[in-house]
């Protein structure tokens, strides 16, 4: 998927904005544009922070194409829910949305009560929420540590301020020692730390994807996006990254999960939603999903 046709995109870098409502789409007149903006007040006040993540009436089109056609979900604190749908069906798209790598054409993404609608992808992460992204080329000729230690929320780093306040310079050193013990810890944690001075160049589908992960949790993130985590893992692997994310959530991590593989959703996820055609067609547990006659004509023939 390239963002390269994405007509629609908002040049704007800063904080919330407005719906960014292209020239054709007919605008409200200025009295239901008020009622719709205290509707969107009242509706984020009713965001609690134990429901982190809420997705309102979400539309993003291309051109021509319209992807997210006004879906709307919630995600509740420490669960992991699972997106699912056919292929087409706006899963990427919406997970996009919500990590500002897409600007929304209209709609809203709460996180923890804000509106982070149109927040670029390192604001979206600096509020603690994140995806995983695959391990960049560059990076792959870096060791599986380096990558643990690179860029984590938050970090200090050697700069011109510690020139000018040399005093600051022991607390860097601290900072240092502490960054490359959790770097340790997360790599035990998910058992790779054996491949620590290994290239990530070097690594495995399946260690890649533990990396990828264990990358995201160097930035103690408050939700994380899985984008198709277990693509590619063997099995023995696949049980292993499941259970650490099992055992992150017990601890109140939060986790948004688009995975092809329905075994894997259904055994795992305790709040499945289903889209289809670009909105939510269906939302409950395994039970629920599978004895739904609208998901199973929406997947016809696929295995639910
Ligand atoms: N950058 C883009 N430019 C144009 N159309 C796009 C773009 N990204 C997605 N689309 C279209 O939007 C629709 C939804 O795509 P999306 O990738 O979000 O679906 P998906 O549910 O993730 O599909 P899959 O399971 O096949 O990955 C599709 O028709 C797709 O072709």
């Amino acid at each position: 998927m390239s963002d390269a046709d994405d007509s629609t995109e908002n040049p704007r870098s800063g904080g919330p904005v407005e719906a960014n409502i292209p020239d054709d789409v007919e605008t409200p007149d200025i009295e239901e544009a008020e009622s719709a903006d205290s509707d969107v007040e009242e509706d984020a006040k009713r965001t609690p922070r134990g429901l982190p993540l809420r997705v309102q009436d979400l539309r993003k089109e291309f051109g021509g194409i319209t992807a997210v056609d006004g879906a709307s979900f919630s995600v509740e604190k420490g669960s992991l829910t699972g997106l699912i749908g056919p292929n087409g069906a706006g899963k990427s798209t919406t997970f996009n949305c919500i990590a500002g790598v897409h600007q929304p054409t209209s709609g809203h993404v709460y996180f923890q009560g804000q509106d982070i609608t149109g927040y670029r992808p390192h604001q979206v992460a600096n509020r603690g929420l994140m995806r995983t992204f695959q391990i960049a080329r560059e990076l792959e000729e870096m060791t599986v540590l380096e990558n643990m230690m690179l860029a984590p929320r938050g970090q200090r780093g050697e700069s011109l301020t510690y020139s000018v306040f040399p005093g600051l310079r022991g607390q860097v050193v601290t900072q240092e020692e502490d960054l490359r013990e959790k770097a340790w810890e997360t790599l035990e944690l998910f058992e790779i730390d054996h491949l620590a001075s290994e290239y990530a160049g070097n690594l495995s589908g399946g260690q890649r994807k533990l990396l990828e992960m264990a990358r995201v949790l160097m930035a103690d993130p408050e939700m994380v996006l899985l984008d198709e985590p277990l693509a590619g893992v063997n099995p023995t692997l696949e049980h292993k990254l499941l259970e650490r994310i099992h055992a992150l959530r017990e601890e109140g991590l939060t986790f948004l999960l688009v995975e092809h593989d329905m075994d894997i959703i259904m055994q795992n996820c305790e709040h499945i939603i289903v889209m289809h055609q670009g909105q939510v067609l269906a939302e409950g547990d395994a039970d629920t999903i599978r004895n739904d006659d609208r998901v199973i004509d929406a997947y016809l023939g696929e295995t639910l």
